[in-house]
């Protein structure tokens, strides 16, 4: 099929642009020089005919398809080597660290996956320096491959639950791993199935008998030979999943399998040769790298939204539906306004959770530092952030993600479109890396704690200085400042009533741990408002500082995505802003009205604003979303490409149907 060069309603939309879209591709890279190197990766990775499928994955058995994952992550790990990249290092952003170069080779996860985001990071954040020199090396050069292996077919969330023991024998100086019963059994580890030869386990450390808590171990599951399992490893892969299924997640059981004693990594606490136990400064630090993949998780969420928004735009900029006048051609379906609502606000989402990310990886690094040098102060207020707004981007980025799949109609339900891909990896977000019901209510333990202890003088972390405020009532203001203000109290308000519930569940002869349960619904709502007031005030500084770099037309449309952002969060929190906040009938027709005139305005720019992402035909994966527009075509090559297109009556005819319609059967 030859193709014109460009769809006729893309390059118009293009010529409405008002902004330099590469100098916002920069600013969203972190850096021109990031944006260069980027692509310079993606010219050579995407050069690969190894790194092609030629047949689309889901044509193929699961076994083919692992098979074919595995075949792909060889070749890109050798592109990657020869390119410098750096792999299980994480930058502040998925694009700038190649995450998402790395995988949009794949669909549906890399089994390598695992090895690269917390294998070769827990060496790094958890071994001694003599153990990072020995397995850091041996990982990076792949002669190791290996996985996170710490939820149990019984627990995952409740990590203080986890069964899988390793018991010091001082005699020979090793660590004895064993697997007590069904439910201990390791389950869900990327990789784990039939791709790592080694694993990081998070056991139950016991030493004569007295537990010592969960500490991380390096433990060699496979031949390096035969890659068979060791004696007594049992390891297998989980099944077919909703998403993630090339990643090959696995289950692990141990029968006394011994490992050498400085296989447990020892840079915050330390096990003797004759089982003396030293405790690290603080017993939360063997839970850092799960810190540091929830921060990374930001950015991804949005990442993932920004894909799906590329190509429900482009999508609806092409797709021409009904009628808005009667002697009119169809219009593009862009053009409806619902399909505005629907869209637009993933465009803004992206922008604050992205600009969040990076904000929030340079508190983590803020901390790496000092945590280097003893001090943890900034621990608990790392911990709740890192909890929350891993919540609160992967839910919004997700519900978004799916948004966008539902606005292509029809088309979005196919395979081809990737978006029924992209919202798989995305929802998993939700789940992985802590369950974020669970991730709330940590939140809000931090909250509860840092209330109280306001309340008795002592002063709030900067996230929560606002709780110091008094809540008086105040004419409401639509400004941004306002509204950030007006979201403040919202949590002030939200977060007081949780308090005096615990408080009154208490006093009326409930346990802590009852009237905790019992108030957990509002505390959840605590902790997300909490999380709301970070994100607006985070975006908004971002781009206020941003701003003063940029050009005065990128500056003016990061405003109208930031105000989009503003107005439409205030439309669907109003029950609460109603609640709390002195917001009136009035202010909300007139916010109504101000929201759909920023929707007109951010119209002319919606292409130029997702070609700003920068992604690739080879990145987006999608017949919906590509850069020509020419999706009417590549739906139907990719339809051509289904086996049984292969041949024009399939054998089932005359094997079945036929004996059926002549009553033969
Ligand atoms: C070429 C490419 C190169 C690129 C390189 C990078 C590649 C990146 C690639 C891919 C991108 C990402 C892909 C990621 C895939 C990941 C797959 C998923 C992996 C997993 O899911 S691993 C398993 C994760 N499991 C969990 O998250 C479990 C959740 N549960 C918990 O965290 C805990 O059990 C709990 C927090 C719920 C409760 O713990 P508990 O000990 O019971 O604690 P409490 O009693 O509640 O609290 C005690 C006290 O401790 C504080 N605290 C708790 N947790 C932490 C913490 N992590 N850090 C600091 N402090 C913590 C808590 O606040 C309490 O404090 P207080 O007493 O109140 O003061
Ligand atoms: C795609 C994917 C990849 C994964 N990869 C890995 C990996 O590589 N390595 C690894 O170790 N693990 C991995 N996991 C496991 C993952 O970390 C856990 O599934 C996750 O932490 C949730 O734990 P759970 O499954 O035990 O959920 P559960 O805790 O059983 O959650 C079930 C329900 O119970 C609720 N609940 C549980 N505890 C509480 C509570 N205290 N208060 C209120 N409600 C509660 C939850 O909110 C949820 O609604 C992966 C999971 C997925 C889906």
């Amino acid at each position: 099929m030859t193709l014109k060069k460009v769809n006729p309603d893309l390059e118009k939309e293009r010529s409405t642009c008002t902004f330099n879209i590469e100098e916002l591709t920069n600013l969203l890279d972190t850096g021109a020089h990031c944006t260069a190197e980027r692509r310079a990766v993606e010219d050579k990775v995407f050069s690969v005919k190894e790194l092609k499928d030629e047949i689309p994955d889901e044509f193929l058995s699961h076994k083919e398809r692992y098979e074919n994952a595995i075949r792909k992550s060889v070749f890109l790990h050798k592109v990657l080597q020869e390119t410098g990249v750096k792999r299980g290092v994480y930058n502040r952003s998925d694009k700038s660290d190649f995450r998402t170069t790395y995988y949009s080779i794949f669909k549906d996860g890399s089994p390598f996956m695992l090895q690269y985001s917390m294998f070769v990071p827990t060496i790094l954040g958890q071994g001694d320096s003599e153990q990072v020199e020995l397995w850091y090396k041996r990982a990076l050069n792949m002669e190791i491959i290996g996985t996170y292996a710490q939820t149990e077919l019984g627990h995952g969330t409740f990590i203080r639950g986890l069964e899988t023991e390793a018991v010091y024998d001082e005699k020979t100086e090793e660590f004895i791993l064993n697997s007590p019963s069904l439910s201990s059994y390791k389950w869900w580890p990327g990789g784990l199935g039939h791709t790592t030869n080694y694993c990081i386990v998070m056991a139950q450390l016991k030493i004569k008998g007295k537990p010592y808590g969960m500490q991380p171990f390096i433990v060699q599951i496979r031949d390096e030979e035969t890659h068979m399992p060791l004696p007594g490893v049992k390891v297998g892969e989980i099944g077919a999943k909703l998403a993630f299924n090339t990643v090959n997640n696995g289950f692990l059981g141990f029968e006394h399998v011994r490992i050498p004693r400085r296989h447990m990594l020892m840079r915050f606490s330390q096990v003797s040769k004759d089982g003396k136990f030293t405790s690290s400064a603080n017993p939360k630090l063997a839970y850092g790298t799960m810190v540091m993949v929830r921060v990374t998780i930001v950015n991804s969420a949005a990442t993932y939204l920004s894909r799906a928004v590329t190509i429900a735009i482009r999508y609806s900029a092409v797709r021409h539906q009904s009628k808005l006048k009667q002697n009119e051609p169809e219009p593009q379906i862009l053009d409806y306004v619902t399909q505005q609502h629907k869209l637009f606000i993933g465009i803004a989402t992206s922008h604050a959770y992205m600009f969040c990310s990076y904000w929030l990886w340079d508190v983590y690094v803020m901390y790496q530092k000092e945590q280097n040098v003893g001090n943890f102060d900034r621990l608990p207020e790392l911990h709740a952030l890192a909890c929350c707004l891993k919540v609160i981007s992967s839910s919004d980025c997700t519900g978004l993600v799916e948004k966008c799949r539902m606005s292509c109609g029809g088309h979005g339900f196919m395979m081809s479109s990737n978006l029924p891909q992209l919202y798989g990896i995305s929802t998993a977000t939700c789940t992985y890396e802590g369950e974020n019901t669970v991730m709330l209510l940590q939140t809000a333990r931090a909250l509860v704690k840092a209330w109280e202890l306001g309340s008795r003088g002592r002063p709030f972390s900067p996230t929560m200085s606002y709780f110091a405020e008094k809540n008086v009532p105040s004419k409401w203001d639509s400004s941004l400042e306002g509204i950030l203000n007006a979201f403040q109290k919202v949590s002030i308000g939200k977060l007081s009533s949780s308090v005096s519930s615990l408080q009154e569940y208490t006093k009326s002869g409930l346990s802590a741990e009852d009237a905790w349960n019992k108030a957990s619904v509002q505390l959840i709502g605590a902790a997300e408002a909490w999380g709301r007031a970070v994100v607006l005030s985070i975006y908004k500084s971002e781009i206020e500082r941003y701003g003063q770099t940029v050009s005065p037309a990128l500056k003016s449309v990061l405003f109208d995505l930031v105000e989009l952002y503003y107005v439409h969060l205030t439309l669907e929190k109003m029950g609460d802003l109603l609640l709390y906040t002195q917001l009136s009938e009035k202010d909300v027709v007139s916010l109504r009205k101000k929201y759909e005139d920023l929707l007109e305005k951010i119209r002319p720019n919606a292409i130029g604003l997702v070609d700003a992402f920068d992604y690739r035909d080879e990145v987006l994966n999608s017949t919906l979303g590509s850069y020509d527009g020419f999706a009417y075509e590549r739906l139907m090559t990719e339809a051509m490409k289904s086996p049984l297109n292969a041949e024009p009556v399939n054998q089932s005819f005359h094997k079945y149907i036929k004996p059926l319609m002549k009553g033969k059967l």
